[in-house]
């Protein structure tokens, strides 16, 4: 079989497809998408190469979830601490031992790092190559191991799993003063014996929530700069404003709407310009984070070369499979999800469709997908909006549960949020839920097994919930909805019957 590289001023050149292969598949990229690639792979006995040009476990353990979920733990209880004659107790101040906060975040991603490592991928059957990987045409992956060479191999299918990196945008004056970024900012932060003493979030999507709100617990002076009208954008404008005020009460100056013009350095150390309503403003600070997006990473490894086609990730159809059917891609890197867990389930497809796809293909399915975005309180969402549905101008009804009527919420002074579900009009059928609270993340698991599994809120309120617990919010919603479709002629029997049994 013969291919011709698309957009290729060499006329001439074309590719061979080798008879025979040194592997089943080749997997670029040990994060969650190409760990999960290999080990599915391995598990069917297909003979699988895992490489990784940098740190085993990829963004999510070495610079994302892990270390900012260990951080997220620390000021929260930082927080907790400052709370604590809310709850009768003798208020504290906590003394907050920056170097030891960081400690333990290294110290909880080398705790996690045997589950990604080497050691274990090996022992599960998958060959681990260290170095950087090429692809040198369809069926043939080059790997720069540095000081041990490069190795050719060829394979009947290739994943790409290769990422992404954060988005340094192109502000005047960023790159002279020195900046953070989720990639950074984990190493750098270890030498410091305190928190940045007055710190900028560049950004106000998930990253920069997360962090602003960390380290203003943990004692920073902390402003937010966010340039579209509000936080969390992908999430309902309600959403975002607990989200604001969550970060507000946190001592955080969030200035949304507000575009960063310039930075630069003066007497009183870095500032950075900004512009909201036409006016300028010139705020000094010591660190800037730098939390406004991640660009797939889709150079240097080949598919220029192949003449695969990339816009913001590589251009994949339903089964995952770019240009060249044997090379696919998921994660981040394929979009149009950039989490743990999308880039995990896109790895089952991607694997299945590459080792058996000329057998029968699978088309990846984003039917239930959900999200949590880990401020206090959480934010976690599956299946649509209200803002969404709108957009796609789809049919809706919304329930509603607020936590300052639930018992447990109550009972643990953490009623700031509500259960918001989407269903189709009449019916019980869940088009997407939002919840907004202490657990958001994990409360959100019932809504996802239902509308993956075609559950509807009467199933849901059919189910007994323990009391008294978060997750009975999502029983007390599907209540809420039971209660607006009684059949009002139905009701009127019912109470004709019991007037006729009482004579
Ligand atoms: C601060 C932060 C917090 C986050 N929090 C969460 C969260 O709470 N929940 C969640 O679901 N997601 C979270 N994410 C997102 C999550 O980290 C990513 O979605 C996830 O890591 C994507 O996995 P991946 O396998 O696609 O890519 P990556 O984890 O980026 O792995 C790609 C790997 O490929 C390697 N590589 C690249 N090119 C080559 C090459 N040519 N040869 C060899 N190796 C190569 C890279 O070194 C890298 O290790 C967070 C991200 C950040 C930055
Ligand atoms: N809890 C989680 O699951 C979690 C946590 C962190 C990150 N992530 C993943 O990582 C992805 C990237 O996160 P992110 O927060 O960096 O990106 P994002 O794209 O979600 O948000 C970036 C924000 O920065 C703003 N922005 C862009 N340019 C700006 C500028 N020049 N000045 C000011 N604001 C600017 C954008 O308007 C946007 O609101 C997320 O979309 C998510 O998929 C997930």
């Amino acid at each position: 079989m013969h291919l011709r590289p698309r957009n290729s001023d060499d006329k001439a050149a074309h590719w061979t497809r080798p008879s025979k292969f040194d592997r089943n598949l080749i997997v670029i990229g040990a994060g969650a998408a190409g760990l999960v690639s290999s080990y599915i792979a391995a598990a069917t006995r297909a003979k699988v190469t895992l490489v990784e040009a940098n740190r085993m476990g990829g963004d999510c353990l070495n610079f994302g979830c892990v270390p900012s979920k260990a951080l997220i733990r620390s000021a929260k209880l930082a927080h907790q601490m400052r709370q604590a004659s809310s709850y009768g107790l003798a208020p504290t101040t906590p003394e907050i031992r920056f170097a030891d906060v960081m400690e333990r975040v290294h110290r909880i991603i080398e705790e996690i790092a045997p589950h990604d490592s080497i050691e274990r991928y090996t022992a599960l059957g998958v060959e681990v190559v260290r170095g950087f990987a090429k692809l040198v045409d369809p069926w043939t992956v080059e790997i720069d191991q540095g000081g041990d060479g490069i190795r050719r191999l060829t394979t009947r299918a290739v994943i790409i799993a290769t990422g992404a990196e954060p988005f340094i945008p192109p502000l005047p004056g960023l790159a002279d003063i020195g900046y953070l970024t989720s990639d950074t900012m984990w190493d750098v932060l270890r030498q410091r014996p305190a928190p940045p003493r007055r710190l900028v979030v560049l950004g106000g999507g998930p990253i920069g929530c997360e962090l602003a709100q960390s380290f203003a617990r943990l004692g920073s002076a902390v402003t937010q700069i966010e340039m579209a009208p509000r936080l969390l954008l992908r999430e309902d404008a309600e959403v975002s404003e607990i989200v604001r005020s969550a970060l507000a009460r946190d001592g955080i100056d969030v200035l949304t709407g507000h575009r960063a013009l310039v930075c630069g350095t003066g007497t009183d150390g870095k500032w950075i310009e900004t512009e909201h309503a036409g006016e300028r403003r010139r705020l000094a600070f010591d660190d800037l984070i730098v939390a406004v997006g991640r660009s797939a990473r889709l150079t240097g490894f080949g598919l220029e070369d192949l003449g695969i086609p990339v816009d913001r990730v590589v251009e994949t159809n339903a089964y995952l499979q770019t240009r060249h059917p044997n090379i696919l891609a998921a994660g981040d890197v394929a979009g149009p999800y950039q989490f743990t867990h999308t880039a995990g389930h896109q790895a089952w497809f991607a694997t299945v469709n590459g080792l058996f796809g000329d057998i029968k293909r699978f088309k990846v399915d984003y039917s239930a997908i959900p999200w949590a975005t880990f401020t206090d309180p959480e934010v976690a969402r599956v299946g649509l909006s209200e803002a969404e549905a709108r957009e796609k101008n789809i049919p809706y009804e919304v329930t509603r549960f607020d936590l300052n009527d639930l018992d447990r919420a109550i009972a643990d002074s953490a009623t700031h949020g509500f259960v918001k579900v989407l269903t189709v009009p009449g019916k019980d059928r869940i088009l997407g839920a939002t919840i907004v609270g202490v657990h958001a993340g994990d409360l959100v698991a019932e809504f996802v097994l239902a509308m993956k599994h075609g559950l509807g809120l009467n199933k849901i309120l059919g189910t007994i919930h323990i009391y008294p617990t978060f997750v009975e919010a999502n029983r007390q919603a599907a209540g809420i909805w039971r209660r607006a479709h009684v059949n009002p002629r139905l009701l009127a029997m019912l109470e004709w019957f019991h007037r006729w049994r009482r004579g």
